[in-house]
Parts: structure tokens; C-alpha cells; sequence
């Protein structure tokens, strides 16, 4: 097997503008398969609409192309690149809160995945319940839920319908340090299943917790690709957060 096969998920010189602001900017970047890729950047660096442009979901690129398991999709359409086996969650949890916990997974399973059967078995929807540790009666209401739990239930919902590779925005948001550790956890425990994850991030313990990798973007650009432990020290990084100068 050569190197690119591993690749499960690639941007090509992948842009976005939105008016004269150049939102994402020609990042290439590349996932190999079971990596956590940990991405970050300061407030309005282009992280999320780079997740954007990858998902199709609700924009595509104005330039380069964006490669996932051998096809080309960034002209697909977001069903399609769902149903390919890329998922992703959103910073606010979605959550149907007059649903109940199983019927919210199942609306997840609904969107992508395996065949129909599979995907509407509840079975399934409680091994993704399993998966992100939330347990308790599945048919309670979701509007109970707390805030770890509505993350759980959101990333049950992207997992039910069987991803290779799941995209995360900002999991951790609003999580105390006792729910980042639970977080991190049942992360690790995902990605045991196999699943590929891309992970945006603002709390940088989880990335360096978890990732394989990393990048950090500025103004819509990569600035620096590698461990976490490297990228983190690196004065550009330091920069780009706090200021020029800062790294000094
Ligand atoms: N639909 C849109 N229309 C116009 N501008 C947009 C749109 N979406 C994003 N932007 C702008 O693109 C830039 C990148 O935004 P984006 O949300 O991708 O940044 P981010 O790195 O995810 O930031 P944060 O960490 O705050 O979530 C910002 O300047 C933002 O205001």
C-alpha cells in the first residue's frame, strides 16, 4: 500500500470567499485513516467554513477540490457525502428537545449511512448511545439532558448511521474540566471503534490529549502542521493567538 491510500480525507488548495473577505484562503491539508487531526486558530480564522466546505454542508468551495475515500466531492451533494461515510456535529448542540433521547439518534440515522434497515434499527441507535457513554432510559425526553449529554447525544447522532470519518466542532465548548476528561474519554473510545476524526478546537488539553496531528489556522491560511506538542510551542502559533511580538 502506498502512502496516499492512507489518506481517507484530503483539501487541495480549498478556497471560500465571501465578498472581498477571503474566508479560507487555499488550505490543503490530509487525514489518513484512524487519525484524530486536531484543527485550531484564533476567532474567525476560517475553521468552522473550512468544516463547511469539506461537509458541503451549507456552502462549497469557490476553488480547489476536496477528496474523500478516492472521490471528488466538492461538488457532491451534503446527502451524498453523508451517505460516502463523512459526518460532522456543529458547535451548537442540535438537539429535538420535545424527543425523545432514542428518537433523536434515529433522526441521525436518517441522514447517511448503511442500508434502511440497519439504519432504522433500534439496536443500532443504542450501540451509538453505548459508544458515547450515555446511558439511562433511551426513551426519557432530551430536553433533560445536560450540557456533556447533549454533546453525547449529538455525536450518537452523527455516529448511528456508521462514518469512517466524523468531523467535530468545538465539542468541548462550555464543558467544565471534569466533562472535558469525560469528553476526551469517550473520544478515545470512538476512535477505538475505527472512526477518523477531525476535531476544530478551542481548548487546546483536548487537542493535545487526543490528536495525532494538528494544524493551526490565521486569516483563512495553515500557519503550521504537525505534532501537537510542536505546534503549540511554535512562535508563529504563539503569534497568530496573541499577537506579533508575543513570541518573542
Ligand atoms: N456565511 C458567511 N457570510 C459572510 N461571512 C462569513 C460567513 N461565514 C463565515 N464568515 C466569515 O468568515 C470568517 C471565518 O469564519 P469561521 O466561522 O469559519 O471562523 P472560525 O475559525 O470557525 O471562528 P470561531 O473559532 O470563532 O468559530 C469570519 O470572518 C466570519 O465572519
Amino acid at each position: 500500500m502506498n502512502g496516499d491510500s492512507q489518506v481517507i480525507l484530503a483539501a487541495h488548495e480549498v478556497g471560500k470567499s465571501f465578498g472581498s473577505l477571503r474566508a479560507v484562503d487555499g488550505v490543503s491539508m490530509s487525514v489518513t485513516r484512524d487519525e484524530v487531526f486536531g484543527l485550531a486558530g484564533p476567532n474567525g480564522a476560517g475553521k468552522s467554513t473550512l468544516f463547511n466546505l469539506l461537509t458541503g454542508i451549507p456552502i462549497r468551495p469557490d476553488s480547489g477540490k476536496v477528496i474523500f475515500d478516492g472521490h471528488e466531492i466538492q461538488n457532491r451533494s451534503p446527502r451524498w457525502i453523508a451517505k460516502a461515510g463523512l459526518k460532522r456535529t456543529f458547535q451548537t448542540e442540535a438537539v429535538f428537545e420535545s424527543l425523545s433521547v432514542l428518537e433523536n439518534v434515529r433522526i441521525g440515522s436518517a441522514y447517511g449511512g448503511a442500508g434502511k434497515a440497519r439504519r432504522w434499527a433500534p439496536a443500532r441507535c443504542r450501540e451509538a448511545l453505548d459508544a458515547v457513554e450515555l446511558g439511562g432510559d433511551p426513551n426519557r425526553p432530551a430536553d433533560g439532558l445536560s450540557l456533556i449529554d447533549r454533546k453525547r447525544l449529538m455525536i450518537a447522532g452523527a455516529l448511528v448511521s456508521g462514518p469512517s470519518v466524523l468531523l467535530l466542532d468545538e465539542p468541548a465548548a462550555g464543558l467544565d474540566p471534569a466533562d472535558q476528561d469525560a469528553l476526551i474519554r469517550l473520544l478515545a473510545g470512538v476512535r477505538g471503534t475505527g472512526v477518523t476524526m477531525v476535531i476544530i478546537e478551542h481548548v487546546l488539553s483536548v487537542l493535545e490529549a487526543l490528536a495525532d496531528r494538528m494544524a493551526v489556522l490565521d486569516s483563512g491560511r495553515i500557519i503550521v502542521t504537525g505534532r501537537p506538542a510542536e505546534v503549540l510551542s511554535d512562535p508563529r502559533v504563539v503569534e497568530a493567538y496573541l499577537g506579533p511580538g508575543a513570541a518573542r
